[in-house]
């Protein structure tokens, strides 16, 4: 049975979700590139009993950039150090499958997965940025469904490379001088039109089976391919009733896929703001929102939109019509973007700032946060969360000093990580090998032959 227990994640990304956190006097401004400065976070995130870190990615950069994505770490790097740092922590971390190679991230996550006693997961993203294909050598970045289309294969060959061996091929008998039993691995000689692998992966399988896959991106390509595939799906909708419609999409999504509802876990991102009062949870959110600039707004509001120049645009204005512009990039969120601008009559400015410093329902005192959490969770709006923190050290600290506790006595959250591998922290089952799986249907239809 699952618990009442509600799964958090951390969002590791520097000095925090907010583009101008390097600024707050609470962190680093080195943070994206400080590793003590992460181990800190990761540690005291594992302490707390927050279930992953969270490492997201990018595969491009200007100068209109969030400031910190300028100097950043590689999540593989990242999480293969964490790993060793910490030793109960689940360490996801986003990969592109639209410029990447599904042997080589076989190896990379199966790797952090046994280095870390089954504590990885894959992000796996199809990549929103234009500009990552002249850093991969590629005339075009590849059109949306173009790229889902490229992740569906990279995904069905990456997770056919991780069961490449029978959890007891290994055999390692010193005596009869066998290492392995070849009777127990597989090739999987996939030919696929854009990627193709004969097999076998060079790394056995792991204390949770396979690493845990999340997927991100909400829009019907993404949600399709997060049900056939996706344990964990990162969702970044703002509104109860968005996430819930989001969630009840992915989990008919995973059962038309001929897969359990509750083997797809749903983290909406959130960006909690602890006060002991209203008031000073929402001087809390201004003192953050302050430390944006309306043209730095503006430039963040136009990275959702391929680094589309909306100074250009009379700032007092509705938000311009933009017609196609972002669909092929962010586009479940810039579809978002233009229509709530129109639904709720809002000008530029506003747009702006609301994406550079986006207020959400968990500003407010750790009674209020503690609730709504709650109220999301058994309003099936989500199965967990993914907090991302405007700046991290601060936004952790009250987090855990004034939600967690509520939660514990609620019984809603324990400090203790459930079992060891980040499946057992998630309350996922323990991924079976596909052969097993088969062996196991065949076995079952012979024995009622
Ligand atoms: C919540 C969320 C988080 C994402 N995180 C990343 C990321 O870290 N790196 C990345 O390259 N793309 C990320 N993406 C972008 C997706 O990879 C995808 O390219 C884009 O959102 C378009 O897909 P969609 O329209 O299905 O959302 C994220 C998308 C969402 C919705």
């Amino acid at each position: 049975m699952i618990s009442q227990r509600i799964p958090f994640g951390i969002m590791l990304q520097g000095p925090g979700g907010h583009m101008n956190a390097w600024k707050h006097p609470s962190v680093p401004a080195d943070a994206s590139i400080n590793f003590d400065y992460y181990v800190g976070i990761a540690r005291q995130a594992e302490a707390a009993g927050i279930a992953f870190a969270f490492v997201a990615d990018g595969l491009y950069i200007n100068e209109q950039s969030i400031p910190h994505f300028l100097n950043r770490f590689e999540p593989i790097v990242l999480l293969s150090a964490l790993a060793v740092a910490t030793k109960s922590i689940g360490l996801v971390g986003t990969l592109s499958t639209s410029y990447s190679d599904p042997f080589t991230v076989a190896r990379q996550f199966g790797s952090i997965d046994a280095v870390s006693g089954g504590r990885a997961g894959w992000n796996a993203v199809t990549s929103p940025l234009e500009g990552s294909a002249k850093n991969y050598g590629r005339d075009k970045h590849p059109e949306h469904a173009l790229r889902y289309e490229i992740a569906a294969e990279h995904i069905e060959i990456v997770k056919g490379l991780w069961d490449s061996w029978d959890d007891d091929a290994f055999v390692r008998d010193r005596q009869a001088g066998h290492y392995a039993d070849f009777s127990r691995m597989h090739r999987l000689n996939f030919k696929g039109r854009f990627h193709s692998a004969e097999g076998p992966l060079n790394l056995g399988r792991s204390a949770q089976g396979q690493p845990v896959l999340f997927q991100a991106g909400g829009s019907d390509d993404g949600i399709s391919l997060g049900g056939q595939h996706a344990d964990a799906v990162f969702a970044n909708a703002a509104a109860f009733e968005e996430n819930r419609d989001l969630s009840r999409r992915l989990k008919e999504s995973a059962v038309a896929h001929g897969r359990s509802a509750d083997h797809i876990k749903i983290f909406p991102g959130i960006a909690p703001i602890v006060g002991s009062t209203q008031e000073e949870a929402e001087r809390k959110y201004r003192e953050i929102r302050d430390l944006v600039s309306v043209h730095e707004a503006l430039l963040y509001l136009g990275r959702f939109f391929d680094h589309h120049d909306f100074t250009a645009y009379p700032v007092d204005d509705p938000f311009p019509e933009l017609g196609d512009i972002g669909r092929n990039n962010f586009r479940s969120t810039t579809d978002r973007i233009k229509r709530v601008a129109r639904e709720k009559k809002l000008t530029l400015r506003e747009v702006a700032l609301d994406a550079a410093t986006s207020r959400s329902a968990f500003i407010g005192t750790p009674k209020k946060i503690a609730d709504e959490l709650i109220r999301w969770v058994d309003g099936g709006a989500a199965d967990g969360f993914v907090l991302g923190f405007q700046v991290i050290p601060a936004g952790l600290d009250d987090f855990e000093k004034h939600v967690l506790p509520i939660l514990e006595e609620r019984g809603r959250h324990v400090r203790d990580q459930i079992g060891t591998t980040l499946r057992d922290h998630l309350e996922l089952p323990f991924k079976e090998s596909r052969y097993a799986q088969h062996a196991a249907s065949t076995t079952t239809t012979e024995e009622a032959a």
